[in-house]
């Protein structure tokens, strides 16, 4: 999180994957085969239908699902087999769904607990606080507000707060808009539009794909665990997605 221009034709792309394939247990492959490279300093959007493996794909990234076959590059360096914390030093910061803070902690807890296991990585530290926190200034200020009474809103700032502490090339947003009204949504991908701003390259999974296509650069539809589709954001309309996905999409 530079701020500085990472992008330009010839980078090393910000995340590389390659023959994909990942599932649960002894149960078949969810992740069945993706190929996928995205540009430093872009919103990529992953949308498709309930069930097609959008949460197993970015679980799979994050180092959460183990993988069966293929590879996972950041910025260049291969995480394939590395554990989900190594991940984050390597550059790669993930947001869960569910349970992305501790609610029964403070903000400045939340904060504390979010490189307590990084140090080592660069640009770490008290620099980077501030620099999260000019991204975020409704926290500032409230770190002995318990995370548990802020709003859903204002909950997903600081699991994205905390997330970018470590300092990521890229960050893995699994539906930051699940349970939140609509203006709280549009609250909640401004925040995604700062923090690519700020240099960081952001997948986004979202089932909200109207609020998912007005930020992100480009989109990949994943129907049964491979991608159907690829295409920039503003050449896509949510209604024009529903035969892709076998239902209504809104
Ligand atoms: N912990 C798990 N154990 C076994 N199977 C799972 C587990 N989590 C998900 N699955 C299966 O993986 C498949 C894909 O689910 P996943 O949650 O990745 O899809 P999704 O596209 O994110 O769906 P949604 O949009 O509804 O969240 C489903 O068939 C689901 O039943």
């Amino acid at each position: 999180m530079t701020g500085g221009n990472r992008s330009g034709g010839n980078s090393i792309p910000a995340l590389a994957i390659e023959g994909l394939r990942a599932g649960y247990g002894r149960g078949g492959d969810i992740v069945r085969g993706i190929d996928l490279r995205q540009d430093p300093e872009t919103i990529l959007a992953v949308i498709g239908p309930n069930g097609s493996g959008k949460s197993s794909f970015v679980k799979t990234l994050a180092g959460m699902l183990d993988v069966r076959a293929g590879s996972v590059r950041v910025t260049g360096h291969d995480v394939t087999h590395e554990a989900p914390a190594r991940r984050v030093s390597a550059g790669l910061a993930y947001v869960p769904q569910e349970a992305n803070v501790f609610p029964n902690l403070t903000i400045g807890e939340n904060f504390k607990l979010a490189t307590e296991f990084l140090r080592g990585r660069a640009g770490v530290g008290p620099e980077q606080r501030e620099r999260v926190l000019s991204l975020f200034p409704e926290l500032a200020g409230r770190f002995r507000a318990r995370a548990g009474d802020l709003s859903g809103g204002q909950r997903q700032m600081l699991a994205f707060a905390s997330a970018l502490l470590a300092n990521p090339e890229v960050l893995l947003l699994d539906e930051p808009s699940a349970g939140l009204s609509p203006k709280i949504v549009d609250q909640t991908m401004e925040a995604v539009l700062r923090v690519r701003e700020a240099g960081v390259t952001v997948l986004l999974v979202e089932q909200n794909v109207t609020a998912a296509l007005r930020i992100a650069d480009e989109a990949v539809v994943l129907v049964a665990g491979q991608l159907s589709l690829r295409a920039r954001a503003a050449d896509l309309r949510a209604a024009d997605l529903g035969e892709l996905f076998f239902a209504k999409v809104v």
